[in-house]
């Protein structure tokens, strides 16, 4: 969730104007934060983790399930609820009490689909190991708590996305009719997105700088009856309500790939994210590096997104069409204006590097929203090597950075965030610049949504360095959220403990990103991974306490190519580990494990948190399926369901009903037993273990 200031937003022209003050002011605000907190030590270890949901309408008697449009109401009846504010949870800025105590009820929070809402707890997660077992049963609390300020027929779900959004007719209750001013989509009215002015302003001024609509285009799965080439039937080619309606006359629309055309369809998808607080700047920084390479790994991982807009896409998770979806560049800053090459997919002149620049000052790779482009650490491991030779910085920022004392390697991060115009400015905050806050930095900063964002400390607060890993997608059940959160944790607090390194150039992360989209990357692909994950040195002596640890019986290695450092590995390969003659990689399970049995863990929580590994392990090999998988699964074995890509409303109704069953399920603790969902037990209800009092686990029959 961004920065949600108020007041009068600037239309993109008037914007434009100022961005460069804006920048300016916002690079010298985070001098500021820099110069105080640079030294700042002894944080404590704080994480947090946040759920985004959608709010659907649901009744068996209903024809069609449709997304509920009242999120400002639900907050408004979250807001008032007395209980839970003076319990520490509730609509920040209006709990009665700030969060205290030990549990606090948890905080929820607007996103940008008015069919959304995002909810975090209470306060953030301490160090503890009995804690990471509180987060499911938080969850658990986040979505019955939700639920209960809903009407009956309202429901949170954990689905990526609404595979009915965009369709022509009713999808939202109440009805609004396409298109309005803002986001001039000719498939989703303005009325989709949260109506606080941050967000139709980022709608409106990213299609206004980039000189048309966005095009989110996503290719279409060719079942055995859908036609080759395949036309999205829902595009409409004669309407003449905006200029922009040209853009699917103009190309916006290739053969083969489902088209949407307004911000709503990349950020009206849920995501899970995860903030650690570091102890310090340069632990932050290193987190940052260390968790980067994994994020493509975690996003095949937990792949949730197989339909857009009716039907069924030929990718699995949501990554690029959020990319899409709040792609502001210009023509000229994607290099298309005079280049004759057509690009493959879009059908449009494809970047040429050599034209000159008339209108913009750089030509600009990747879209806002992707994944990271540089490291940022002071580990003396990161090599020349491993940055993008090809990294767009504004120099004049860098300059002004090193200037204040910044250090070269944070100054290019920065002055790379800072390529970017502001999108949104309120009129108001450019009277006067004030040191004493983060607004200017923090437009900027939080508009670039990258897969990991690296936090300074606020203006004003005693909080620390924090790093964001941002790729994951939500998944279905609170039990899945848990263990992707808990995994988080335990590997990151392995990386500190062991000094681990995963380390490969930058661009290899980038090329894992796209790998990550393809259909089951999880089983299918292969991803670019650090062979050898050790430091260069003895391993500490807590490590080397375990004798079968895979950390301790490592040998150091030489230096060496920086392509021999790397190989490419499958998720399995990576999160379970494997031995070849090319490789022999421990895996990030053994190594968490590993880090458990270095740390004094009761044996009963250590059971419990083997559960949630376990999901993870079983996810990896196979075992267990994705949500993407089982929702195509769902599709394909649905009775009206007639292979031919399309994802009707009747199924669309089923699979909705099946996702709140579940979660029913999920809250009354009753297990998967008897559910009348195909597969359902592949997903991972049945097979997830618990632990008895002597630690052993049980057997799935046993908890059904
Ligand atoms: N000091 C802290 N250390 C670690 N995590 C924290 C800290 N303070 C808050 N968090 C957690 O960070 C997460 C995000 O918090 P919040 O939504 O307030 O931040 P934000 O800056 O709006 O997030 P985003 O970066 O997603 O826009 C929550 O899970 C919260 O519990
Ligand atoms: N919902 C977005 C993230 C929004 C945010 O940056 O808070 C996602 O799925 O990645
Ligand atoms: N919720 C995200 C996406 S719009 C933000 O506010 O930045």
């Amino acid at each position: 969730m961004g920065l949600l200031a108020l007041g009068t937003a600037l239309d993109w022209p008037d914007a434009q104007k100022r961005a460069q003050q804006v920048r300016e002011w916002g690079i010298k605000q985070l001098l500021e934060i820099w110069n105080k907190a640079k030294y700042k030590e002894r944080d404590a270890m704080l994480w947090g983790d946040e759920v985004e949901y959608l709010v659907v309408r649901y009744s068996n008697e209903a024809p069609k399930v449709l997304l509920s449009l009242r999120q400002a109401d639900i907050l408004k009846a979250l807001a008032a609820d007395e209980e839970l504010a003076t319990k520490g949870g509730g609509v920040p800025d209006l709990q009665v009490v700030k969060p205290q105590g030990s549990n606090p009820l948890p905080v929820f929070h607007p996103e940008f689909g008015r069919f959304m809402l995002e909810a975090t707890p209470g306060k953030p997660w301490g160090i503890g190991f009995k804690e990471l077992l509180d987060v499911e049963s938080d969850m658990k609390t986040r979505r019955r708590i939700a639920k209960e300020h809903m009407e009956s027929e309202e429901y949170p779900i954990t689905l990526t996305t609404f595979p009915r959004l965009g369709v022509p007719g009713v999808f939202t209750d109440p009805y609004y009719p396409p298109s309005g001013p803002k986001l001039r989509s000719q498939f989703v009215p303005d009325e989709i997105a949260n109506p606080h002015i941050r967000f139709p302003t980022l709608a409106a001024n990213i299609r206004w700088r980039r000189g048309r609509k966005v095009q989110v285009n996503v290719p279409v799965f060719h079942d055995v009856n859908t036609p080759n080439p395949w036309k999205d039937p829902t595009v409409n080619y004669d309407l003449h309500n905006w200029p922009e309606d040209d853009d699917v006359r103009n190309g916006a629309a290739p053969d083969n790939f489902i088209h949407m055309d307004g911000m709503v369809f990349g950020m009206g998808s849920c995501c899970l994210q995860i903030t650690f607080q570091a102890k310090n700047i340069t632990e932050g920084r290193k987190m940052y590096d260390q968790l980067s390479p994994l994020g493509p790994i975690m996003l095949a991982l937990t792949a949730a997104t197989p339909i857009y807009k009716g039907f069924l896409a030929d990718t699995d998770v949501r990554w690029n069409q959020i990319s899409r979806a709040v792609d502001d560049r210009t023509a000229e800053e994607l290099g298309e204006k005079v280049s004759t090459v057509l690009d493959n997919i879009t059908k449009t002149p494809s970047a040429n590097e050599h034209q000159p620049l008339k209108e913009s000052r750089w030509r600009i790779p990747k879209s806002r929203y992707a994944s990271n482009s540089t490291y940022i650490s002071t580990d003396p491991r990161l090599r020349p090597e491993y940055f993008d030779p090809n990294l767009v910085i504004d120099e004049s920022i860098k300059a002004q950075l090193l200037e204040g004392g910044m250090d070269d390697l944070l100054a290019t991060h920065f002055a790379h965030l800072f390529i970017r115009d502001p999108i949104v400015i309120f009129n108001e905050d450019l009277e006067e610049l004030d040191l004493t806050k983060a607004d200017h930095f923090e437009n900027l900063q939080s508009t670039n949504w990258q897969h990991m964002r690296f936090k300074p400390p606020p203006a004003g607060s005693d909080i620390g360095w924090r790093v964001e890993f941002r790729p994951m997608e939500i998944q279905i059940t609170d039990f899945e959220n848990a263990a992707f959160s808990v995994f988080m944790v335990l590997i990151t607090r392995a990386i500190l403990s062991f000094d681990l390194n995963f380390y490969i150039p930058i661009v290899k992360v980038d090329e894992n990103m796209e790998t990550a989209h393809a259909r089951d990357a999880v089983l299918e692909k292969k991803f670019y991974f650090r062979k050898n994950p050790f430091p260069n040195r003895t391993p500490r002596s807590t490590v080397g306490s375990n004798a079968n640890s895979p950390i301790a019986s490592r040998p150091a290695t030489p230096v060496s190519p920086v392509e021999d450092e790397y190989a490419l590995m499958t998720v399995d390969e990576v999160i379970n580990g494997s031995k070849s003659e090319e490789h022999d990689f421990p895996g990030l399970i053994p190594i968490v494990e590993s880090y458990l049995d270095s740390v004094n863990v009761d044996v009963q929580t250590r059971c419990e948190l083997s559960t949630y590994l376990d999901l993870i392990r079983k996810r990896a090999s196979g075992e267990l399926w994705t949500a993407a998988k089982w929702i195509r699964h769902f599709v394909a074995s649905h009775p009206t369901y007639k292979r031919d890509s399309v994802v009707d409303d009747e199924i669309t109704k089923g699979l909705v009903s099946a996702v709140i069953d579940i979660g029913e399920r999920e809250q009354a603790g009753r297990g998967w037993k008897g559910l009348n969902v195909p597969e359902l037990a592949r997903l991972l209800g049945q097979f997830r273990g618990g632990c008895g009092s002597n630690g052993v686990k049980r057997s799935s029959d046993e908890i059904n």
